[in-house]
């Protein structure tokens, strides 16, 4: 999924600026480590690893998934680019639609966020942690271990494995998770005609709406790993920002919406997150910080 969503992004700067990229595999300790993310620290491991590349100067520019991305910035690097943002949500690869899976049939996901979205549509299936690339989990499908896994559309699409999405989840009843089917393209934060460069492939409109759906997350204090789903979609000049923290029982949770102008994005987010808080989304996510 690195190399084709990097390679894409390569291939657009090519055909837009004329200047050539070549193409740096990085294996993070997120790639090879077997142990469960939260275990590692988080989403943070993939990205730290190209982050001291960047710093060191070894590479120019590195591609990320956006909602791998910690909310805290570091000030050493930019965000040069958001690109136009893929499918956010999230599917089902599986035997069946949700909805017809038997009761007790196992579904995998290693997402404190999706299980317990999961939980609130059909309390009654086993949910399973698991980790690993999308082939992994897909393949515990395959290999009848699981009826189902739960992934996020853009991935399986940038993979070429969307042919065998099952269902894919309305907005309405699993929020993906922040920033979800975006890319980001940083580099160093002091090279500024690199900035300028790369600025051609960012879209102001996703750049706004996973900058609310981030904010939300970091007025939370939440990281990749909370059982938190935001997501923004605007017209270009009002922003819709629905958010939701969700017990990882599936009973509890603290779900809102609003609306604002557009360049207000990041005091929608942090609105928003207070107004969570004031109905007890800190309570709910307090309940799992063990
Ligand atoms: N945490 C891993 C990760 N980071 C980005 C994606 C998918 C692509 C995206 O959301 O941009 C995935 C896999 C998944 O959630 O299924």
């Amino acid at each position: 999924m690195a190399t084709t969503q990097s390679q894409a992004v390569a291939d657009r700067l090519t055909a837009l600026t004329g200047h050539r990229v070549r193409l740096a595999g990085v294996t993070t300790l997120g790639d090879v480590s077997r142990a469960h993310l939260t275990q590692l620290g988080g989403t943070g491991v993939f990205v730290n690893e190209l982050r001291s590349r960047l710093i060191g100067g070894e590479i120019d520019f590195a591609v990320h998934s956006l909602k791998d991305l910690p909310t805290r910035q570091d000030e050493q690097v930019v965000i040069a680019a958001i690109p136009p943002r893929d499918d956010p949500r999230d599917a089902l690869v599986g035997t069946a639609k949700f909805s017809d899976l038997a009761p007790g049939a196992r579904v995998g996901t290693g997402s404190p966020r999706r299980v317990a979205q999961l939980r609130m549509l059909r309390p009654d299936l086993e949910y399973v942690a698991i980790r690993g690339n999308a082939d992994t989990r897909i393949g515990k499908v395959t290999s009848g271990e699981l009826d189902a896994v739960v992934l996020a559309a853009a991935g399986l699409g940038r993979i070429g494995r969307e042919a065998e999405i099952s269902q894919v989840f309305e907005i309405d009843e699993m929020l993906p998770a922040p920033g979800q089917g975006a890319l980001a393209v940083e580099c160093r934060a002091d090279r500024h005609d690199l900035i300028e460069l790369l600025g051609v492939l960012d879209d102001p409109e996703t750049r706004a709406a996973v900058t609310a759906e981030r904010s939300v997350l970091a007025a939370l204090e939440a990281g990749c790993a909370a059982p938190v789903g935001a997501f923004a979609s605007g017209d270009g000049h009002i922003l819709s920002l629905t958010a939701a923290v969700v017990a990882v029982d599936g009973l509890r949770s603290v779900r809102t919406s609003t609306s604002g102008p557009t360049p207000a994005a990041m005091d929608l987010g942090r609105e928003l997150a207070a107004a969570m808080i004031a109905e007890g989304a800190g309570t709910l996510m307090g309940e799992q910080a063990h």
